[in-house]
């Protein structure tokens, strides 16, 4: 039985990430606690926390990344939402078993030494979804 712990993160797209890091930290007050670049997904990442969840800022290091051509299809804005789980590759497996359609197959290391897996938005109502896995 699969268990989502809470909503881990929700991704959002974003041109220029330093500009939008003074929106979210000098109008809305949120404060950032690392930033990183995570090479396998071709982004820089920046995390702010609110409360139990996490906004994840997200621009793209290469044109051709996923970030990129959400940009490019979509405009800037929310690109997806992340589910904390506790066990990724059983829920992966149960998922796979049911006929979800994974982006990935098996865990990617994701930013913050969390483990991710993205579900395909064509098996999801249209919300790319990502399972991530870490300690708390
Ligand atoms: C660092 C890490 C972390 O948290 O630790 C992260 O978050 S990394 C976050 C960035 N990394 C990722 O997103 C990796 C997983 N994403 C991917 O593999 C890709 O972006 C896909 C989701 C498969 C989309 O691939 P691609 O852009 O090549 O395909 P496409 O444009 O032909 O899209 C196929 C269909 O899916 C839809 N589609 C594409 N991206 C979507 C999104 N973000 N949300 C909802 N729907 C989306 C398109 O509109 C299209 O539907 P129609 O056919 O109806 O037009
Ligand atoms: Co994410």
């Amino acid at each position: 039985m699969i268990k989502i712990k809470k909503i881990d993160h929700v991704g959002i797209a974003v041109k220029d990430l330093a500009r939008a890091i003074e929106f979210y930290e000098g109008l809305l007050g949120l404060k950032v606690t690392g930033t990183e670049v995570v090479e396998e997904q071709k982004v820089k990442v920046a995390f702010l926390p609110t409360g139990d969840s996490e906004v994840e800022l997200l621009e793209s290091t290469t044109p051709d990344g996923p970030i990129a051509r959400f940009i490019e299809k979509n405009g800037e804005g929310i690109q997806h939402i992340a589910f904390r789980v506790d066990n990724l590759e059983q829920v992966l497996e149960e998922l796979k078993a049911k006929g979800v359609r994974l982006i990935d197959e098996k865990p990617r290391r994701g930013a913050g030494g969390a483990r991710i897996a993205f579900l395909h938005p064509k098996s999801t109502f249209g919300t790319l979804v990502e399972l991530c896995e870490r300690e708390d």
